[in-house]
């Protein structure tokens, strides 16, 4: 489960996020919507830790700064980054070892080949193309089997391929119990993925809805609905 409660955070005189609470519960996929400078970074990359922030972030009931819950908590960023000198096979390793992951050889086979990086274990992290790199920061997030996994605009410089394995990715991991956030503006991506929307604006979430409340509205739809309402 994922937990955000009270989360605010300001850059010098920009309330980017306000008093924003949210939860995403154990095997549901939560879509985080909104227009540019909504808020929503703000809010992936403090869950990630990558910010200081006012509230609080709980993952699976622990504290998101701490070590036992960094250790089951996969983050896949909008920009991957890279080590330069290390290979595509080399960067999965250093994270099943930093992790103590317990993915197996053959598991670890299979991600490659799924995502097509097969071919290319014995390149260069600055020898890959963007959606290559993006890849690799997939297959390092699912490494370490995590409980709660974050994607920050993952389907953007994807082939249609990577898309189509993704998506299937998300919806295993939603089957295995795993919490699941996305953060995106590809709102067709994401149509038959979620099971809670959370529509941000101004550095609030402004509406709150799981799949059987939206029925058989289209996402699109809703989002509209939604975001042009509260601009009236
Ligand atoms: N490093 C920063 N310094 C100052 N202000 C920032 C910084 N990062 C974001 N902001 C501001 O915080 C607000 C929220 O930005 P954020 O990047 O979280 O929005 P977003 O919803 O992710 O937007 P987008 O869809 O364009 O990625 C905006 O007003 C933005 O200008």
């Amino acid at each position: 489960m994922l937990e955000i409660q009270n989360l605010t955070k300001r850059y010098k005189k920009t309330l980017a996020v306000d008093q924003v609470s949210f939860v995403v519960p154990d095997g549901q996929v939560g879509i985080l919507l909104g227009p540019n400078g909504a808020g929503k970074s703000t809010i992936i990359k403090s869950i990630a830790g990558l910010l200081r922030y006012e509230g609080g972030i709980g993952i699976q009931g622990m504290q998101a700064k701490s070590l036992e819950a960094k250790k089951i908590f996969g983050y896949v960023p909008e920009i991957p980054a890279m080590f330069d000198a290390l290979t595509v096979r080399e960067h999965v390793e250093y994270i099943r070892r930093a992790y103590s992951a317990s993915i197996t050889d053959e598991e670890v086979a299979a991600l490659f080949e799924r995502y097509e990086l097969d071919d290319k274990l014995d390149k260069l992290g600055n020898e890959l193309s963007k959606g290559m790199m993006q890849k690799v920061s997939i297959c390092c997030a699912l490494a370490i089997k995590p409980k709660v996994i974050l994607f920050d605009e993952p389907m953007v410089g994807l082939d249609p391929k990577a898309i189509k394995e993704l998506k299937e990715t998300i919806l295993e991991l939603r089957d295995s119990g795993t919490t699941v956030l996305v953060s995106t503006h590809m709102l067709e991506m994401v149509k038959d993925l979620w099971d809670v929307m959370f529509v941000m604006d101004k550095g609030k979430i402004i509406a709150s809805l799981t799949k059987e409340e939206a029925a058989d509205r289209d996402i699109e739809e809703l989002f509209f609905g939604i975001t042009e309402r509260e601009g009236d």
